[in-house]
């Protein structure tokens, strides 16, 4: 027998390197709840050690981490042994690493198995034990053999049964270790972090480890308080129990009591299974737990037992991830942006880095009380997080990896655009502005922007560049000016020329206007008759969105009726209230803002909405709810359409609603609506009801029929 060939010396190191690190983040991550690697570097970490490993196989002794469940047993909790093993998972990253695993089962001469396939709930492994069952042990995972005793901890989770209750298909057995997953809700997670902020306590960076710090307490009474949720997903050892497999377990388990997820399937094939990794991939935020991906399981168990396990994981199970939403991230600077209303905003500018699918280079801060609370400071190493459309958000420092005398940030006390003073609008204000609203660079521009957007006037040909081009050029001094803008004012800037071609009538530059030029031409000329509640919006008047426009606008009809009014018969009117009623009396006294409003008038900007008098008011009165998607109307046209009958569109469901329209793919609005007995109604039911109006209500069946009724001649 030759001895293999020894690793080169760089392998070797490199693998130490590695093993010392990996090791090092376990630790932070299952004992001290508090990491400071991101999943993605770990998970990367962890292949490189695989591959090394491939490389020289006689790197791969029994402790490398490759070989062992990742985890260990705090002194503050005793450790116990698990009855049987608890493992780990295999992670495939992409459809071919998916496909592979699929494979590697037909090799083994498992071909085309059922598989089942369920959510990756993002918590931490629990491992019940039940004894004819009474719930006598839970442990956490540990390192797979020993795990810690926090037995007193879980009995304060709602929905895990302290007692099982049999049936006669399915009896109680002896004895049953459940395995699952304890969690935090998403809800319940921003709402502890809210508490934990007013107790002037650090947060929780993520459900997980929130879920895992709240489990893993001294004392119970705090775990009591924070809502954790657990889901099953396996048993472990068993006697007087023999399922056949993996989802007749989940039946047994349901109905012993047990929490068991309802969007577990079993499917037949690998197609299906990829459909269901790429629903979840989508609706990743629609389910009240955070998920990291998607578990697929061959269902059978003798099949799972033909397979067997690898040192620390199955062989007959693969965890598919979806890419992480948490990375972490160098931050370079926290720099401050002025935007239209004046507010000044820090944002983190962070070496440009990938998370969910994107790129990001900067993130909003909020306000400067925000970095104090988060004591985020250039420099710092950053928890980076981007969930669905949310825009990316700085959760907060690793204070672990902080360089030694990292000064903290300073907000600034002028504006980085024009360098008025900033000041706040009223005591207590969390916000800094700049008070400078009418020449400040970056507050003109950002109007100019706003009034060509598709809630205002929806200029085509108008975007930042566009508007930044004008400024500059003092073509416009304002939003004020844009109407009056002409061929001869676009013929002196220069984004919106071209050099004139032979025999074009060109300007005495020798330039003519180029094609954007001509399209911001013609894009003006059809905004100029928008409906009044759209003008409204483009004036960036406080408080006066869409909402409030709108019902300014339903009420008043014209721009001088609404300027004409005091602030008690604004806030008189129907939705409009005191606030808005304030701050629009309050804009129309400043005179810039008056001249905007004339400027446009002059320029030929419709100031007044005709009421269309062949729309029936059939909905006077009514609030309408519309959630989901309908095929006949946009979310705006369905809004339009009922406040035109009179209706108001409301977007939450109270008591106080008459009728929730619900369309395709509805949430727990539709579920609302039904709780409090508010009635429902399909997309016809709707265009019924926007025609004729609500049907009549059925007589109420007097008690006690008045002795002497009244006759109807
Ligand atoms: N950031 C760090 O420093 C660090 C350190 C260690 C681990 N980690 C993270 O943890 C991962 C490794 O942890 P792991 O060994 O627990 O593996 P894992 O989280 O990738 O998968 C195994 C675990 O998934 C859980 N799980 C959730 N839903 C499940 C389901 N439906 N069926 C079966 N199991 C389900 C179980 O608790 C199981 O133990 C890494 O990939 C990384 O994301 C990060
Ligand atoms: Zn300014």
């Amino acid at each position: 027998m030759s001895t293999p060939e020894p690793a080169p010396t760089e392998a070797r190191d490199e693998h130490r390197q590695l093993v010392e690190d990996v090791e090092d983040a376990r630790w932070r991550y299952y004992v001290l709840d508090d990491p400071t690697l991101d999943d993605a570097d770990f998970d990367r970490r962890m292949r490189r050690l695989e591959e090394l490993e491939e490389a020289h196989p006689e790197l791969r002794t029994p402790d490398s981490p490759t070989q062992k469940v990742g985890g260990a047993v705090s002194t503050e909790f005793t450790a116990v042994d698990h009855l049987r093993r608890m493992e780990s998972l295999d992670n495939a990253f992409s459809d071919e690493e998916l496909a592979s695993w699929h494979a590697r089962l037909a090799r083994d001469g498992v071909v085309d198995p059922q598989l089942l396939v369920e959510l990756k709930v993002d918590g931490l492994a629990i491992n019940l034990l039940y004894e004819r069952g009474r719930l006598t042990r839970a442990l956490t995972r540990g390192d797979g053999r020993t795990g810690e005793d926090v037995t007193p901890n879980v009995r304060t989770i709602d929905g895990v049964p302290t007692r099982l209750s049999g049936t006669d298909e399915h009896p109680v057995p002896d004895l049953v270790e459940v395995r699952g997953e304890v969690f935090l809700p998403t809800a319940a997670f921003e709402r502890l972090n809210e508490a934990m902020t007013e107790a002037g306590k650090p947060v929780f960076a993520n459900p997980r480890n929130a879920a895992a710090g709240s489990l893993r307490q001294k004392d119970p009474r705090v775990t009591a308080t924070r809502a954790l949720g657990m889901v099953c997903h396996g048993i472990g050892a068993r006697e007087g129990f023999e399922p056949g497999s993996q989802s007749g377990a989940y039946d047994a388990l349901a109905a012993w009591g047990l929490p068991v997820s309802d969007r577990v399937r079993v499917l037949d094939s690998l197609a299906e299974v990829r459909e269901f990794v790429e629903h979840y991939g989508e609706h990743r935020h629609d389910v009240e737990h955070e998920i990291d991906g998607v578990v697929v399981k061959v269902d059978d168990y003798a099949l799972q037992r033909r397979l067997g396990s690898t040192s620390r994981a199955p062989r007959w199970a693969i965890a598919f991830k979806y890419p992480p939403e948490e990375v972490n991230a160098e931050l370079l600077a926290i720099e401050v942006n002025t935007g239209r209303t004046g507010r000044v905003t820090p944002f983190g500018r962070m070496v440009p880095t990938r998370v969910a699918g994107s790129t990001v280079e900067m993130a909003t801060l909020h306000n400067a009380h925000e970095v104090r609370r988060k004591d985020v400071r250039p420099g710092d190493t950053v928890v980076l997080r981007k969930a669905g459309d949310v825009i990316p958000e700085i959760v907060g420092p690793v204070l672990a990896l902080r360089p030694e005398g990292l000064p903290a940030w300073q907000m600034p006390t002028e504006c980085p655009s024009c360098g008025t003073p900033l000041t706040q609008q009223k005591e207590g204000d969390k916000d800094l502005r700049c008070p400078n609203h009418r020449a400040c660079p970056a507050q003109a521009l950002e109007r100019v922007f706003h009034v060509a957007g598709r809630g205002a006037f929806d200029i085509e040909g108008l975007g930042s560049e566009a508007a930044h081009a004008l400024l500059t050029a003092g073509v416009i001094t304002d939003e004020g000016d844009v109407f009056d803008l002409d061929e001869d004012k676009l013929l002196r800037t220069e984004l919106f020329t071209r050099a004139a071609k032979k025999g074009e009538d060109a300007d005495e530059r020798g330039r003519v206007l180029s094609a954007n030029g001509r399209s911001l031409l013609a894009g003006l000329a059809a905004s100029r008759e928008v409906p009044l509640w759209r003008v409204l919006v483009a004036l960036s008047i406080r408080h006066v969105g869409p909402t409030a426009a709108r019902a300014l606008a339903t009420e008043l009809g014209s721009m001088e009726a609404i300027r004409a009014a005091t602030e008690e018969q604004l806030a008189d009117a129907d939705g409009v209230g005191p606030t808005i009623a304030e701050a629009v009396t309050e804009w129309f006294r400043v005179d810039w803002h008056a001249s905007i409003v004339d400027r446009w008038t002059r320029a030929g900007v419709s100031m007044a909405d005709e009421r269309d008098e062949s729309v029936p008011r059939t909905l006077e009165g009514l609030t309408v709810v519309v959630t989901g998607s309908l095929e006949g109307y946009s979310r705006d046209s369905a809004k339009e359409a009922i406040l035109s009958r009179g209706g108001k569109a409301s977007g939450s469901v109270s008591k106080k609603t008459d009728f929730v329209v619900v369309g395709e793919n509805a949430g727990t609005k539709a579920e609302k609506a039904e709780q409090l007995g508010v009635p429902v109604l399909d997309e016809a039911g709707f265009t019924a009801l926007l025609a004729d109006g609500p049907p009549p209500a059925p007589e109420p069946v007097p008690e006690d029929p008045p002795e002497d009724p009244v006759q109807d001649s």
